[in-house]
């Protein structure tokens, strides 16, 4: 099994704050697992009962709403902790977690990460910040959705893409996501999302493959996100 103290990818989370010895501790209590793509990590409404920490691979975070239609939240990647909310607030997980490639996580006890929270107050500081930051980032996401066109959130979406997850060889966006996940992601009607990407098509702002998709003028999409 792999240590914690020797893990990079802890650097990028709260973990960070953990001393050597605590690491120790977490690396004889985490399990590790291997998730597919498209296999549930954790399900809405679920006790997780602890942190899941990724290690690598990009899963979805998914809210049901009132309509049985899947809404995609956010995207997460390696060096993110999930189930940190729930674990404070102590009520089930309020998303889904769904591998969108295959992945690698551990998931560490509640009873363990809780012992760092009460004895380490960098560590405690760290997943206050963190918690935070989602709150601020659900702030802007609210507000986008209120008062921006459908375009321009495709457009955004897409540079978000780019940016966060990078691109494959042949300079197609890294995460593939389908038509409807892109739709759910922007908060738009599926048939509206495959229009949207066809006008982007035609004004040469992108390419389609399939499922690939590759951004030809950044700048362009830039200006029709603002
Ligand atoms: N913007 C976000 N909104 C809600 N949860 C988020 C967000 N970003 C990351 N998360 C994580 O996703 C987890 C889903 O389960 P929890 O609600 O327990 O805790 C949540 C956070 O750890």
């Amino acid at each position: 099994m792999s240590k914690c103290e020797q893990c990079i990818v802890r650097e990028l989370s709260s973990l960070k704050a953990l001393t050597r010895d605590e690491l120790l501790k977490v690396s004889s209590c985490k399990t590790s697992h291997i998730i597919k793509k498209g296999e549930i990590i954790f399900e809405e409404g679920e006790n997780v009962n602890g942190i899941y920490c990724i290690k690598d691979g990009v899963c979805k975070l998914t809210k049901l709403s009132g309509n049985g239609k899947d809404h995609i939240v956010k995207l997460v990647t390696k060096g993110e902790l999930l189930g940190q909310r729930s674990m404070i607030s102590e009520e089930p997980v309020n998303l889904s977690a769904v591998a969108l490639e295959d992945m690698e996580v551990c998931f560490i006890p509640k009873t363990e990460v809780m012992r760092f929270f009460d004895k380490n107050n960098q560590f405690s500081m760290n997943v206050m910040k963190t918690i935070c930051g989602d709150l601020k980032e659900a702030d802007d996401h609210m507000v986008n959705l209120a008062q921006k066109t459908v375009k321009e959130r495709l457009a955004e979406t897409l540079l978000y893409l780019n940016d966060t997850f990078g691109k494959n060889e042949d300079n197609s966006l890294k995460v593939q996501l389908s038509r409807d996940e892109l739709a759910s992601i922007i908060g738009t009607a599926t048939e509206s999302c495959i229009r949207l990407l066809s006008e982007f098509k035609k004004l040469d702002l992108i390419e389609l493959n399939g499922k690939k998709i590759i951004l030809k003028d950044v700048n362009k999409l830039k200006k029709i996100s603002e």
